[in-house]
Formats: C-alpha cells, structure tokens, sequence
C-alpha cells in the first residue's frame, strides 16, 4: 500500500489533522522550501462518491480567485485514491468560534469582520462567481483575525452571474434566501446578499434572525421575513441589516452599494483591498522571481515563464505565492534579506 503522502514528500512536511469536514480532513503541514505553515485538505476519491464534482469545481474555482480574504489555494496533487489541496494557513479556526467564544461582537469588531467577508464577496461576484453557501463555518480567521473565506464547493461560475438564474437550491436553511427555498429561479448575487445579512446579523447579535428546529416553521419565517432587532442594535446597523434581508430580491442592495453603505464606511475605513486584485496577480513580483531564481539556480525569465502557465501542480507556483504572502506580511526590506537556503 503506497504510503498516501508520498507523492507530498520532498515538498511538504506532514504534521497532524486539525479538522475533519464532511469529507475532507485537513491537516497541518509545512511547506519545506519556505518553511511556511500551511494546510493540507486530503479527500478520498471513494468516499467522495458523487461529491467528487463539488470538489472539482472548488479547485477550477479557486484557480482563478486570489483575494486577501478568501482563502489561498496553492497547490494540488492527485494520486489514484487521493486528492490533496494546499491551502493557506488560518490558525483562528473556524468564526462560527469566535462569535460563539464571545456571544456577540461589539459594532466595531463586527463592521471590521463584515467589511472583509463582503469585499471578498464583491470581488468574487466581479469575477462571476456566487458562493451559495455564506455562513460562520465558511469563514475562517488568520493569526490576525483577518478573515479567509472558505468551501467554494457548492459555488456557481457564470460570466453573467448577475443575470443567470440558478435552480439549484443548495446552502444552509438558516442562511437560505426566500426565494431560493421557494425553489423559485434566483439571481445568485442577490442570495448571497441575503446570507450576508443573517451573517452580520448572527455577528452583533450572537443568534439567528430566523431560527427553528422544524424545517418548515423556518421556511414560513424565511418567508415572512421579520426578526427581532435587539436594543443593542445601532441604527445605523439596522439600516444595513434591512438593505440585505430584504425578501424580494429586487429590493436588495448590491455588494458594491454594501461597501459603500455609511455604516460599513464609519469609523476609520481600515485599507480594504477594494482595488482588482488579479492587477498584481499579473504583474509578477520581481523581488520574488530574482530571490526564487537565485536560490533555484534558474534565469529569472525561465522561472518566469514557468510560473506564468499557472497550473496548481507545480511546485514553484505554491513557492511564489508563500514569499509573496510573506513579503505581504514582513514588508519588502525583511523580504529582501530573508534567502531561502536550498542545500
Ligand atoms: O489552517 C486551517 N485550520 C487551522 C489551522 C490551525 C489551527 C486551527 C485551524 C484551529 C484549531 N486549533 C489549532 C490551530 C485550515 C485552512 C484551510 C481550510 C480549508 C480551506 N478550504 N477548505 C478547508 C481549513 C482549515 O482548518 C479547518 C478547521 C480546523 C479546525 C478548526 C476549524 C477549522
């Protein structure tokens, strides 16, 4: 029986899971060129069964995303009975924790979580792609608090995601718009509006603004659309939660007006990463092309080259993501003196 993580061997370091989900385990693992942490989620053909196209499509469509606050996917690897994705590192677990560890976030902490979920929202929806499955389990946080969206599995690509409509009725009960459990055709965009809304809602309240243990009681109340608005909500953030839970969606704000909403625009607007991303997605960073080339003894341009057919199973490309992340996180002068030693 081959050992399941030879094919990894040489490239990552394999340490001990650190969550299991449906049909994913995930490990912790330490990418060995660079030394960075990162996660590996192993999936096993067999008992993915007809799940397995749910995982493809996670993967195609973590191909093309890359957003501070989604989650980085930097390699993949398949072997006949396995299948391994090497995502970045989100040691802040799970934010379903979080809320949960404090009962409710204040405005503030709240407003700066919601901000980076609905920018890694807009800049998904930019780029065609709907979630379909926006909940606390789905969002992980960094060593920061910094949050990483996760489980693009249930997700739908369209070039008009914003005019196609979908059938598929998929997701969380609690976090279901009205009209997708109506089973009626909906605009994916403006459901996932509507999840951002019991998602900030489940944020500053601690509980959900619709709730049931009998399914069809939480459809009605779905449907009805109203919930308690505690004493400890702002106006302002009332406002706001009224633009999302709208139960006709045409009704509903857009994630572009959410970021603009004056509540998300109070207190000091933190640097949100509002610009395209994939604009240095394209331009390569130099500092991190001339520090791999060096250290792999290969012409800057060649190694550029390589790079820039972005195929996930290639070594180098999880290489360059992690030094760019790094040089991300140290600033460019740490950057420089950090070589990495390849004996
Ligand atoms: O790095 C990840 N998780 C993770 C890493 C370290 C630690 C924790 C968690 C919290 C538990 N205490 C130890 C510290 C990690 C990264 C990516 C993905 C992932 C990306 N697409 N799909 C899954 C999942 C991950 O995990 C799942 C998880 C494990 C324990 C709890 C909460 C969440």
């Amino acid at each position: 029986k081959e050992n399941e993580f030879s094919v990894l061997e040489g490239f990552y370091l394999i340490h001990e899971t650190i969550g299991r989900g449906g049909f994913a385990k995930v490990k912790k693992a330490t990418h060995i060129l660079t030394g960075e942490r990162v996660a590996i989620k192993i999936l096993d053909k067999a008992a993915l069964g007809d799940d397995l196209p749910r995982v493809k499509q996670e993967i195609e469509t973590l191909k093309f995303l890359n957003h501070p606050h989604i989650c980085q996917m930097y390699q993949t690897f398949e072997t006949e009975r396995k299948i391994f994705i090497v995502m970045e590192y989100c040691q802040g677990g799970e934010l379903f924790d979080y809320i949960v560890q404090r009962d409710r976030l204040t405005e503030v902490e709240g407003r700066r979580i919601f901000r980076q979920i609905a920018s890694a929202v807009a800049y998904c929806h930019k780029k065609g792609v709907v979630h379909r499955d926006l909940k606390p389990e789905n969002i992980l946080l960094d060593s920061e608090n910094n949050v990483k969206l996760i489980d693009f599995g249930l997700c739908a690509n369209s070039t008009n995601c914003h005019k196609v409509e979908l059938e598929t009725c998929c997701g969380s009960p609690a976090y279901a718009a009205p009209e997708l459990i109506k089973g009626e055709r909906y605009i994916g965009t403006q459901a996932d509006v509507w999840s951002l809304g019991v998602l900030l809602y489940a944020l500053l309240n601690g509980f959900l603004p619709f709730d049931d243990a009998n399914l069809g009681i939480l459809y009605k109340k779905i449907q009805i659309g109203k919930y308690e608005e505690p004493r400890w909500l702002s106006e302002g953030s009332k406002n706001i939660l009224r633009c999302m839970l709208q139960i006709d969606p045409k009704y509903r704000v857009s994630v572009e007006q959410l970021l603009n909403h004056t509540w998300c625009q109070e207190g000091n607007p933190d640097t949100l990463p509002l610009i395209d991303m994939d604009d240095s997605m394209n331009v390569v960073d130099n500092d991190v092309i001339r520090l791999m080339a060096a250290n792999i003894g290969v012409l800057p341009d060649l190694l550029k080259s390589r790079l820039s057919l972005v195929n996930y199973d290639k070594y180098e490309l999880a290489t360059y993501f992690l030094l760019l992340r790094r040089k991300q996180k140290t600033g460019v002068q740490l950057f420089r003196r950090c070589g990495i030693n390849i004996d």
